[in-house]
């Protein structure tokens, strides 16, 4: 039969509320019809940028006015904007294993960029330190990919770091933060940062869909004077319609009621997927256990390396990633057990079972 994934990049889209979008849609084209015929303002429509300032101080404690929000297609775009803008020879860090995309493309902008290892309480502030970085690219709520709350502590640490002296940023990217499982919502680094030091980064792809391309930054006001000097040349990249829809979605209520309806959702696949792995695998498996997000890392006795894993899994129709994915330096030691990453958005309930059977053949 057909393929089955474990994907980590998706979102469950099986419930949806497309009937409610598109009445949202109707509304937004009844309303709008005349910033429909024209381009919109380079940061995005400001009454869909107000909406988004207003959720995410109440969803994520961060505090920003709509001037200070930037709409886009996508978090790559926005930060190649916004670091595009910076003048040469930048040292940027970021969390290793971490979200190899956005190290590719501080790569491609010439920046020279610096994987730092992580410790318990996630990326390691004495390296950080010794390597002096302008821009830091952290994942605190929830890090990507192997899950790590960062704690209070390390928060508070990395904002003295970074107030310590001019041009320093952190980027603070809460991807999926909206998915928190019987633990809590720790509030954004940016709600604790007086300095004016932490760009903020937001999305709709986990809660929405990828599909939809809408994601933002929050810049500090300094940076914010440099961007609009910069870009006032900019079209918008984001759909407008679009744009105007997820307003009256959110503003109706229902995109609250739908990140609630798939924080159950996912927390129930999730649970069912652990305990099927545990009962299939035994002590053969070890599973990152933290309660967020939309996907676990679990460790797996065996010789085998990555390649043939990855070719095994192709051969059960089983898609899958590993952590060689995110191993910035390509470094990842193999030979004694091997790390995937397990999402649980792409499979459905009833096939978990299925699926765990195909990844146990998959690695014995
Ligand atoms: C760490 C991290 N920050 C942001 C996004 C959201 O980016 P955007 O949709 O452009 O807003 C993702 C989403 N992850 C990607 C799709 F799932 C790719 C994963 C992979 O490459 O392994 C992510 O992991």
């Amino acid at each position: 039969e057909g393929w089955l994934s474990l994907s980590h990049m998706t979102a469950d889209i099986s419930m949806f509320p497309f009937k409610e979008w598109m009445k949202c849609e109707k509304i937004a084209i009844k309303n709008h019809k005349n910033e429909l015929s024209d381009i919109s303002h380079p940061q995005g429509p400001y009454l869909v940028r107000k909406t988004i300032s207003r959720m995410i101080a109440l969803t994520r404690g961060v505090k920003c006015e709509p001037e200070q929000v930037i709409i886009g297609p996508g978090t790559q775009p926005l930060i190649r904007q916004v670091l595009g803008m910076q003048r040469e020879n930048i040292k940027a860090a970021i969390e290793n294993p971490g979200y190899s995309r956005i190290y590719q493309l501080l790569k491609d902008m010439n920046f020279e960029v610096f994987p730092i290892d992580l410790d318990k309480k996630g990326i390691d502030i004495k390296k950080v330190e010794a390597l002096n970085p302008h821009f830091l690219f952290i994942t605190p709520s929830h890090q990507f990919p192997t899950g790590i709350i960062m704690p209070i502590s390390r928060r508070i640490e990395l904002l003295n770091w970074a107030s310590a002296s001019e041009g320093r940023y952190i980027v603070e990217d809460d991807y999926d933060s909206e998915f928190k499982y019987g633990t809590d919502n720790i509030p954004s680094l940016q709600s604790l940062d007086r300095n004016q030091r932490v760009i903020y980064a937001g999305t709709f792809s986990k809660t929405i869909m990828p599909s939809f391309r809408i994601s933002y930054l929050v810049l500090p006001p300094d940076l914010l004077r440099e961007y609009k000097r910069h870009f006032s040349y900019w079209i918008q990249g984001s759909n407008t319609l679009n744009l105007f829809t997820l307003h009256y979605f959110i503003e109706s209520g229902e995109y609250a009621k739908h990140v609630k309806r798939m924080n159950n959702h996912y927390e129930m696949k999730r649970e069912n997927l652990i305990k099927e792995l545990k009962w299939k695998f035994r002590n053969g498996i070890k599973i990152k256990n933290v309660p967020a997000g939309l996907h676990f890392i679990a460790e797996f006795k065996t010789d085998k390396g990555y390649k043939e894993i990855e070719e095994r899994a192709k051969k059960e129709k089983l898609e899958i990633y590993s952590m060689k994915r995110f191993n910035l330096l390509g470094n990842i030691e193999e030979g004694k057990k091997i790390i995937l990453i397990i999402g649980f958005a792409n499979i459905k309930n009833e096939d978990i079972p299925v699926a765990v059977d195909r990844l146990y053949r998959v690695i014995y």
